[in-house]
């Protein structure tokens, strides 16, 4: 695949080697070079910052104008006065928003081969023209673009800087060593407020003699990814706008249209990739998505680690970023279940189980057979006086307690009974379809009326009638019949207790009763299986607002879905302004009491489908959680991105169905991501002796750079957890003089609290954390707690797989930490990590 080729041969900053002094003009050791590039460079900034503030002086113009408008009082001007505060604002918000730091590339050009301007006024041929090489490998740069977060053009409308999301823009990040089209020098800016302060090249045609305005180009620095990729990491990810590679890009810019997938090792920027390409559709087709963005990552800590990403990007409020445990509506759920019971909850055989324990709950639980609703549902109704006898006290005194199987009640002077057997059949007649429970209770109530109607003799009375040809009398008298049975309290509070208006959480407090939870798995689940469930499931207690797991939230979902919720009448967010009603602006208009930021989260909180969804590591996907995911993209496109070798899923065939069955029929477009940037290849060396046990003939992304520091061993001998303790603490405290960021000590999760207790008082740079919780995170440095018992807290393969991630998280330096568990030999080397 083209993708991929361009981009090993661009990983590793390939073209350094033509980047020697002398290759073209003063090298990387040539300070009086360097900063009269940084001179120039600044020199444009310069003018970039002053067309700013002569476009912030508009932006405020229009804003005062608009405000004067306001005082003209038709109509008509009114709505233009908000049109115009709108646009204004918009504009001032973007302007200030994306004052800092937001040049940060450059690429000089050869003339192109058909010389058109582009949208961005920039000429937008890849290819150079002919004649642009002299025979005797001289060239001139016909042309310089710089590349920044945002456009912005000057007075003449020429391009200052290119916005990078541009076509235009496409050469900075496509360009490499064996295909540069058009590019002979790229550079990466670093500026900070208004001054710049370093530059860093990569030279894309060495073989070239290059000039300038008639000077030698000059080549500054060692390339920018590796300056990149060598700065300290912090509790966030920093966007990587300024150093995106060409397989990256093309990932980046692929068509929104159906599902683009993308898989690759650990640290080859999928994450990062799969937020740029979230900012790059927004970019591309704003109006499109405005039906949002969905990112789904594995777990908050990820949601933390990326969210500045966007915002950073320019993007924000479009965009929602959720882990899968917050993902139904009102869940942040945290809690991991043990492997055993995460494997039933998220299996493909729980929506058959759901299904029956939706219709199921509906039935009083067996203690409260004829009595009280089960748990969790609705309240019953008050009787009258007269029904007392089949009101009685609930046991537990908390108020009258209205009978399930039998509904007895008085219509037309008479006394009208349904008993157990006649209620069963009408609401297996009623269950019968596939509609969401709770929207069959019309049908229900239209059931027991047809019911209590035909006893009731008035039938027999109406049928006369329409025989008479009186079809209206008869209707007249049927109505009358419903009016005065619906209107008996007796009626109303037989219907809540027997039809209630299920919850999820009630359904999922009802699967914690094993009995009933036994007949709804029968012939689906193990009787162990069920019994793991059912004991799980007591933690969210009788009322159901007790903690969730993060599995526990896509059964949530799955129940939400089969339950539907019944119309509600709207509530109303805030007063309307009478002005916004009248212009219909109110839809776009920043508010007063909610910035335009926040109300665009709010509607992005409470959208429950969207325009494009982008799933991270989506190798982790339950079968059940792809479900849940699947029902928020209905419509949409979608960005798909994993590694199957850091799967934490056992059953790989049944959570690939699950994941056709969300993204359906649409066409794919798949790439793959070669290069591993994260991790030096001294650390990816030792992974790759876990990948080919977890995944036989698995290949490892290549490194792009190494440091020459090998991991460190240590083992720690005898059983006591002391020991333990003071090696862990010892080599995090050594790693943290080791490197300027941050250290992440990963251990098996039921070791995690242990470990934070071990590393407590070392300072923020520290962070303890099990290996479930490690997906998708990195540290400068890792230290490892005894790779045997993360591999043994899941299942065989599952196991290894777990430890691959955890040893893929470092940019730096590694420790690996073991016990006898781990059989070490003398150098500390555990079983697992040994040729
Ligand atoms: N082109 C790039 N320039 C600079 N840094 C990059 C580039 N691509 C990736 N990185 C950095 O490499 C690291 C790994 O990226 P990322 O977390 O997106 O990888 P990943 O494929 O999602 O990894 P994993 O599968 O382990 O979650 C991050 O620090 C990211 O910023």
């Amino acid at each position: 695949m083209a993708a991929q080729d361009a981009a090993v041969d661009s990983a590793g900053a390939a073209g350094r080697s033509g980047t020697e002094p002398g290759a073209a003009g003063p090298g990387s050791g040539n300070d009086s070079a360097r900063a009269g590039e940084i001179e120039s460079e600044q020199d444009h900034l310069d003018r970039v910052y002053r067309r700013l503030e002569e476009k912030i002086h508009e932006a405020e113009f229009l804003m005062a104008d608009a405000a004067r408008r306001g005082h003209v009082g038709t109509p008509g001007a009114l709505a233009e006065r908000d049109a115009q505060v709108f646009r204004a604002g918009v504009h001032l918000t973007r302007l200030n928003n994306e004052f800092e730091d937001f040049l940060f590339g450059r690429v000089d050009l050869l003339a192109g081969k058909d010389g058109a301007k582009g949208p961005d006024g920039a000429y937008t041929s890849v290819e150079p023209a002919d004649g642009a090489v002299a025979p005797d490998g001289t060239a001139r740069i016909a042309e310089t673009l710089h590349i920044g977060r945002i456009g912005v053009l000057d007075a003449e409308y020429a391009p200052l800087v290119i916005d990078w999301r541009a076509p235009a823009a496409a050469p900075f990040y496509r360009a490499t060593p064996v295909d540069p089209g058009r590019v002979v020098r790229r550079r990466v800016i670093r500026s900070k407020g208004r001054r710049v302060l370093g530059v860093e090249d990569d030279l894309m045609r060495p073989e070239l003699t290059a000039t300038l305005d008639g000077r030698p180009l000059p080549v500054i620095g060692d390339g920018a990814l590796m300056a990149a990729l060598g700065q300290a990491r912090g509790h966030t990810m920093r966007d990587i706008v300024s150093s995106i590679q060409a397989e990256q890009d093309m990932v980046i810019r692929a068509p929104a249209a159906s599902v683009t997938e993308v898989s690759g090792g650990p640290g080859t920027g999928k994450t990062a990739v799969a937020l740029h390409r979230a900012a790059y559709l927004l970019y591309q087709d704003r109006r499109r998505y405005a039906g949002g963005i969905l990112v789904v990552s594995p777990t908050p800590l990820l949601v933390a680690y990326t969210e500045g990403v966007l915002p950073s990007l320019g993007e924000e409020g479009q965009v929602a970023i959720r882990a899968l445990g917050s993902l139904a509506e009102g869940a942040e759920a945290t809690a991991y279940d043990d492997p055993a019971v995460a494997r039933v909850k998220g299996s493909a055989r729980m929506p058959r189980l759901l299904r029956r324990a939706a219709r199921g709950a509906l039935e009083p639980a067996p203690a409260d057979r004829g009595g009280r609703p089960a748990p969790g549902q609705a309240t019953p109704g008050q009787p009258t006086p007269d029904d007392a006898a089949d009101a009685d006290e609930a046991p537990d005194g908390t108020g009258p307690r209205v009978r399930t199987d039998l509904l007895r009640v008085v219509a037309f002077g008479r006394r009208l009974e349904l008993d157990a057997d006649a209620l069963h059949h009408i609401r297996q007649a009623v269950l019968g379809g596939t509609a969401p429970v709770n929207l069959l209770r019309p049908r229900a109530r239209r059931l027991l009326l047809d019911a209590l109607w035909a006893q009731s003799g008035a039938a027999s009375r109406a049928g006369e009638y329409v025989s008479r040809g009186d079809a209206e009398l008869a209707a007249e008298l049927r109505s009358g019949f419903d009016e005065d049975v619906s209107s008996e309290d007796a009626f109303a509070a037989f219907l809540d207790a027997w039809w209630p208006e299920l919850t999820p959480r009630a359904v999922l407090a009802a699967m914690a009763d094993e009995r009933r939870l036994a007949r709804w798995a029968r012939r689906i689940l193990t009787p162990g299986e069920t019994r793991r469930l059912a004991r799980s499931l007591r933690r969210v207690g009788p009322d159901g607002t007790g903690p969730l797991s993060v599995h526990d939230v896509a059964l949530l979902d799955e129940l939400d879905a089969l339950l539907g919720t019944p119309p509600r009448p709207r509530r109303q967010h805030r007063e309307l302004d009478p002005l916004d009603a009248l212009t219909g602006l109110e839809e776009l208009m920043p508010q007063r009491e909610e910035t335009q930021r926040e109300r665009a989260e709010r509607l992005a909180a409470e959208r429950t489908e969207y325009a494009h969804v982008i799933v991270d590591e989506a190798q982790d996907l339950t079968p059940m959680q792809w479900r849940m995911v699947g029902r928020r993209g209905r419509a949409a496109t979608w960005t798909v991105v994993g590694d199957p070798a850091q799967s934490s899923w056992p059953d790989q065939e049944e959570a690939a169905a699950a994941r056709e069955e969300a993204l359906g029929r649409r066409p794919r477009r798949r790439f793959t991501l070669t290069v591993n940037y994260r991790n030096p290849a001294e650390i990816a060396e030792l992974a790759a002796k876990v990948l080919a046990l977890a995944l036989p003939g698995a290949e490892a992304p290549t490194a792009v750079r190494s440091t020459g520091v090998r991991p460190r061993f240590r083992a720690v001998h005898g059983p006591s957890d002391e020991a333990l303790a003071r090696a862990v603490r010892e080599e995090t405290g050594r790693l943290l003089d080791s490197v300027d960021g941050t250290v992440g000590v990963v251990a098996a999760m039921d070791r995690r609290e242990q470990v934070a207790e071990w590393v407590a008082g070392l300072g923020e740079r520290v962070v303890a954390l099990g290996s479930l919780e490690a997906k998708g995170l990195e540290y400068d440095a890792t230290v490892l707690v005894s790779p045997a018992e993360i591999a043994d807290a899941s299942p065989a393969s599952v196991g290894l797989r777990v430890l691959y991630v955890a040893l893929t998280r470092a940019t730096r330096e590694l420790t690996v930490v073991s016990t006898h568990r781990d059989a070490p030999d003398e150098q500390g080397v555990p079983d697992l990590l040994r040729d």
